[in-house]
């Protein structure tokens, strides 16, 4: 028998509204470990915070691929950890895993089947990079430029990236220079964001929607219009944004943050003029959805490694330490405290 800590969901803070921590509960449990075929015990290392989990602490999510947490019972999401102890035979002690459904939990028996087997070696032992840079951040990131964004290597494409210092963003912005773009402008929340995304990542330049007037700056920033568009956030700044875009342009519908705190459908409605915009522009705006394309992941996990390892792509990151700060550390995500991925490190 052991001792272990978990965060079960406490209450809903409803569909309209920010998330507060005290939406999640700590518990201290006795956990049995006798395993039944097929189980491992893991120990989990590093947890992950992400804005799709807002729509998790709904009754109706909204979207079919993912299920409501239910209140007082474990809360769970990526995760990544090393197994303790196994019957199962894909895996041995000390083997490094990762899952989607990791429960927010120091150790926890899992099925093997909900479990995935790494290499260390991708990340240079930098295993919460699995969670980020090379798990489903890198990937959305990747694969939504590679698949909606269009870009042409020597067309002197400009893109725009909005959410530019999160997880998804930093790596996005990264990847359209790589791929060619010439100007890469990022928009962000802090003055200490746009630092970072401009002298440690490389963008052309980046605007502070809550300090500058960002159709202004945007006009400066992009002299020959827009011509890929990396959305993460939507309302009011994706609005300036498609104001700009240029004749036959393209929007990676990757997420729409702005919105995820009220009642709306997802993807939100766009007001009139912007669906003018688009129609009359001929924009692409198709919905991206990076588990639909997990048969090009494995080549596009070694396509972001390479490039981390050469140092070609920086990665960033927010690192918490505890479990017991995963309620803070999801809600202040939530409103811009993170720069690059916010990771939760829960043992050595
Ligand atoms: N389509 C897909 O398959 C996937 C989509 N996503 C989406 O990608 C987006 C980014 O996710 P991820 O990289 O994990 O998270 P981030 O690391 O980007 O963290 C969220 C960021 O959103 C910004 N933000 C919060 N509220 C607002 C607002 N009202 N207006 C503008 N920006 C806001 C904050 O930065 P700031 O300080 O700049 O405000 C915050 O840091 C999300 O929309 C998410 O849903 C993620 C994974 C897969
Ligand atoms: C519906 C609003 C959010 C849309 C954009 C977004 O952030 C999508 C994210 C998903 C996310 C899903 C993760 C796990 C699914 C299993 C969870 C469950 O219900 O058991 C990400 O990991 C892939 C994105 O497509």
């Amino acid at each position: 028998e052991m001792q272990v800590q978990r965060v079960v969901l406490n209450s809903r803070p409803g569909k309209n509204g920010a998330p507060v921590p005290e939406n999640f509960r700590l518990e201290e449990i006795t956990l049995a470990p006798d395993l039944k075929d097929g189980e491992v015990l893991v120990r989990t290392l590093y947890l992950s915070v992400d804005p799709y989990m807002r729509c998790r602490m709904n009754e109706d999510t909204g979207a079919d691929y993912l299920t409501p947490w239910q209140i007082s019972k474990c809360v769970d999401g990526g995760g990544v950890g090393v197994i303790d102890s196994s019957r199962c035979n894909n895996f041995a002690a000390g083997d490094v895993v990762i899952s989607f459904n990791w429960p927010w939990q120091t150790h926890a028996v899992m099925t093997g089947s909900d479990l995935q087997k790494v290499d260390p070696q991708l990340v240079d032992g930098h295993l919460s990079y699995f969670l980020g840079a090379v798990g489903i951040t890198g990937l959305t990131a990747l694969l939504g430029i590679r698949e909606k964004g269009h870009i042409t290597k020597g067309a002197n494409h400009t893109m725009v990236v909005s959410g530019a210092a999160g997880a998804c963003g930093s790596i996005a912005g990264q990847i359209g220079r790589l791929d060619g773009c010439v100007r890469v402008v990022g928009i962000c929340g802090s003055d200490q964001k746009c630092k970072a995304i401009v002298e440690d990542l490389g963008f052309s330049t980046a605007i502070n929607y809550h300090l500058e007037d960002v159709p202004t700056k945007l006009k400066e920033s992009c002299p020959d219009g827009i011509d890929v568009y990396f959305d993460n956030v939507g309302g009011a700044i994706s609005d300036a944004v498609i104001a700009q875009m240029n004749n036959g342009s393209h929007i990676i519908l990757c997420g729409q943050i702005s919105q995820y705190n009220k009642d709306v459908p997802y993807p939100p409605p766009l007001s009139e003029e912007t669906q003018k915009n688009l129609q009359s522009k001929n924009i692409t705006r198709e919905r991206f959805t990076v588990l639909n394309y997990m048969s090009k992941a494995d080549a596009a996990l070694c396509e972001l490694s390479q490039w981390i390892k050469s140092g070609r792509i920086k990665v960033l990151e927010t690192v918490v330490n505890g479990i017991e700060n995963m309620g803070d550390a999801f809600c202040s995500m939530m409103k811009g405290g993170n720069i690059g991925k916010q990771i939760i490190k829960i043992s050595h």
